[in-house]
């Protein structure tokens, strides 16, 4: 604990200065052993998910899919259901090891465990690309309320560029996690694709589907007033679908559908975390959910997950399927380049389930 340092943040535009402009992100903040929650990071009360409804005894909780049953029709089917239902589930038993998720936890605590000036290296003013950037928060520059999370961003191009650019620290056991993945992600694909009528994942599917990748170190440092702020506001995501490896210390929660509750996604050791995202939503004509998450902040832990986001080529123009429209459904999205759907959804701050609006019809 460095009280001296602390006392030090007298101003707001000292504390972004410390956390956004010289790379300390909120794990320097929280490592100066600061006792009050700085202005910036107050969430407006409505987003402060201690004033909602969060019931951790409630019976109601995101399903735990068994996927090495080999009954393929019973996995395929509790796997659809919970897309249309929830929007969110964890699978056990994927066939990712043990050892590949831990090697991943192990290297994510290793790269924000590094001095800033490495991590420097990567934020938005000195990465050589775009690809890669080390940052904090979501869109600081078009946030009110900033949120308490840094992050490593890795948009992947090809091993040979991940050599090159990835940081030292954790890039071979992020391109293992990102490989030993991709069976189970194909897997999931396939099901919900058949449940749409789509008869095989052939190139232009998987280009639509899972034409890019995008892998987030995510660092939530313990946090002097949980209570007051979040650790990722309201949102869904702009993927077809998210993989997404949590730690043991909680605090995602999920948005029901059915009764608007937020519901707790209990950790549960070697499980992975699956959600659908907007660009599945769009595809599936609304079948599919991609439900609103946020993270909470921690008085006591810190806590990392690691979300790989599998999402059509940025130069895709996607909508709704083919094969979902033409039995005769009235088609509720139009088609929209994917790289603009992105943009707009880094343009502005976390804010629910807004985004998808880019792509009404
Ligand atoms: O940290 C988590 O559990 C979820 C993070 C998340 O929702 C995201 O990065 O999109
Ligand atoms: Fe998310």
């Amino acid at each position: 604990m460095n009280q001296t340092l602390a006392a030090q943040f007298l101003t707001r535009d000292q504390v972004t200065n410390f956390v956004v402009h010289e790379g300390n992100g909120v794990k320097g903040l929280s490592e100066t052993g600061i006792k009050v929650l700085p202005d910036q990071y107050i969430q407006p009360f409505e987003e402060r998910l201690i004033n909602f409804h969060v019931k951790e005894d409630s019976d109601e909780s995101i399903p735990v899919i068994d996927i090495s049953n080999l009954d393929e029709k019973s996995v395929s089917k509790a796997v659809c259901d919970a897309a249309e239902e929830w929007g969110f589930f964890q699978v056990i038993n994927h066939g990712v090891s043990m050892e590949v998720l831990e090697n991943m936890k192990t290297a994510t605590h290793r790269f924000f465990g590094l001095p800033v000036e490495e991590k420097r290296k990567f934020s938005r003013e000195k990465s050589l690309s775009t690809n890669v950037r080390f940052g904090t928060s979501f869109s600081p520059h078009a946030e009110k309320a900033l949120e308490w999370k840094d992050y490593l961003s890795l948009f992947f191009v090809s091993e040979a560029e991940a050599s090159q650019l990835w940081p030292d620290s954790c890039r071979s056991e992020t391109l293992e996690y990102m490989n030993e993945t991709k069976p189970l992600v194909k897997k999931l694909l396939r099901f919900l694709g058949e449940n749409l009528n789509v008869k095989e994942l052939d190139k232009t599917k998987e280009s639509f589907f899972m034409g890019s990748t995008r892998i987030n170190l995510n660092y939530y440092p313990i946090c002097p007033n949980p209570e007051l702020t979040v650790g990722v506001g309201r949102h869904s995501d702009v993927s077809s679908l998210t993989i997404l490896l949590q730690d043991e210390i909680g605090g995602l929660h999920v948005r029901s559908l059915t009764t608007g509750r937020w519901v707790h996604v209990p950790p549960i050791s070697g499980s992975l975390v699956i959600n659908i995202g907007d660009a599945m939503q769009i595809m599936s004509n609304g079948r599919y959910k991609s439900v609103e998450h946020r993270v909470l902040a921690n008085g006591s832990y810190n806590r990392i997950s690691v979300p790989i986001f599998v999402s059509p080529k940025p130069e895709s123009v996607i909508g709704p399927l083919l094969e979902v429209i033409e039995n005769g459904e009235k088609p509720v999205y139009k088609d929209i380049l994917y790289t603009d759907y992105v943009k707009h959804f880094f343009r502005k701050a976390h804010d629910g389930k807004k985004t998808i609006d880019f792509a009404n019809i």
